[in-house]
């Protein structure tokens, strides 16, 4: 299994788009197989010349193993999927060309193949490079005509390659129209898709964050301490929770003004980040109160954490709102007992977040 999936992985890649692109290799491979198939056929029936023919398919045979290593390796040697394929398509059409001027009597078959590989870059190519392909592929196929009419006017009659020019340079140009109008579409929904995620990314971001603070917001930390229910119920390791309320908020308010009380809470937000362990999550739980969750942290690693939060919040630059003014929080600290809801950890760690405030503020308590 893990031989299997290692082999896939060097086949394939391990980007989605590189299998996309393998498989579109994979199609094209099947009409260069049918394609050489029907010249054999011909050299068999007399009708083709067997060395330019076996050179023809040992052209196509080389073509189809260069493009296979090229997919591959596109991404380290940095070749864009729309140049791969403009490359792959003017190979095809060279290989159906050259099959056009081999195989004699039955030559009008390889006039379809040319509109199969049109319709193949629709799916990977710009409305106007499929216009230039076409175009080229018109000038390339005219001047052939045009060449075989002058060396051989009796195998290649002009009327019969007027007709074969004019028939395939109208249903080339009008399956090059529909596809231009496919690629539009997918280009559309590309785009409408890209819009799509951006405006998830956005909800789950509006869903999750504090507008004001960019910290979790009540509602991702219920969810959080839910999950952390489950995880701390399985590992039995220990948690804490603080709960922590700015001091006297309401005078800076009064004071400075509501504008000036929003610019503390980023403060007091951006400098509590900046003391917490990698694993700890800092919710705003509601107005100037907030929410730290503590995994795997003891009371006293809990207690370091919130103290070295209070050395930062009261460090931290408030300079747009007033050179003296300082920040300082009251916490009430709990550690859950095993099996405990979060919601009776929560109640304990408000109680002594109320013996803080009520013993003088800015202070630490533990339940
Ligand atoms: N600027 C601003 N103020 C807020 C916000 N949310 C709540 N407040 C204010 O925060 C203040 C909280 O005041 P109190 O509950 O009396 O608490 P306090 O003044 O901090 O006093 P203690 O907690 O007892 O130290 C109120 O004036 C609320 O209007 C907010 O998002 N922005």
């Amino acid at each position: 299994m893990a031989l299997a999936s290692r082999l896939r992985r060097l086949l394939l890649g391990s980007d989605p788009r590189l299998a996309r692109m393998l498989g579109y290799w994979a199609a094209t491979c099947l009409l260069y197989l049918i394609g050489g198939i029907l010249v054999v056929l011909q050299v068999r029936a007399g009708a083709a010349d067997r060395d330019s023919a076996m050179l023809l398919v040992g052209i196509g045979v080389a073509g189809v193993a260069a493009f296979a290593l090229l997919v591959r390796a596109s991404g380290v040697l940095r070749i864009s999927p729309s140049m791969l394929a403009v490359w792959q398509a003017l190979y095809a059409i060279a290989c159906n060309i050259g099959a056009y001027v081999v195989t004699g009597p039955l030559r009008g078959v390889y006039l379809i193949f040319l509109l199969v590989v049109m319709v193949f870059c629709a799916f990977s190519l710009r409305p106007r490079h499929t216009i230039l392909l076409c175009a080229s592929t018109l000038a390339m196929l005219g001047a052939t005509m045009l060449w075989l009419v002058a060396s051989d006017r009796v195998a290649y009659p002009a009327y019969i390659e007027g007709v074969h020019f004019v028939s395939a340079a109208c249903a080339l140009v009008s399956v090059t129209l529909l596809t231009g109008e496919m690629s539009k579409m997918r280009l559309r929904m590309k785009q409408q898709k890209e819009d799509l995620l951006d405006a998830m990314a956005t909800i789950r971001q509006l869903a999750t964050l504090d507008e004001l603070t960019s910290l979790a917001n009540r509602r991702h930390m219920n969810e959080v301490l839910v999950e952390q229910e489950r995880r701390h119920d399985a590992a039995g390791q220990p948690t804490c929770i603080a709960l922590i309320d700015l001091d006297f908020f309401k005078s800076v308010n009064d004071r400075y003004g509501h504008a000036a009380g929003d610019a503390v809470l980023r403060a007091f937000s951006n400098a509590a980040r900046s003391a917490l362990r990698s694993q700890d999550v800092l919710a705003r739980w509601g107005g100037e109160e907030f929410l730290l969750l503590l995994p795997g942290a003891p009371p006293d690693q809990a207690r370091m954490v919130v103290r070295r939060m209070a050395e930062r919040v009261a460090a931290a630059p408030l300079t747009e709102v007033a050179s003296d003014l300082r920040i300082t929080f009251s916490a009430g600290i709990a550690q859950r007992q095993p099996g405990e809801p979060f919601a009776d950890t929560i109640t304990r760690a408000d109680k002594a977040l109320y013996d803080a405030k009520s013993s003088g503020r800015n202070r630490i308590r533990e339940a």
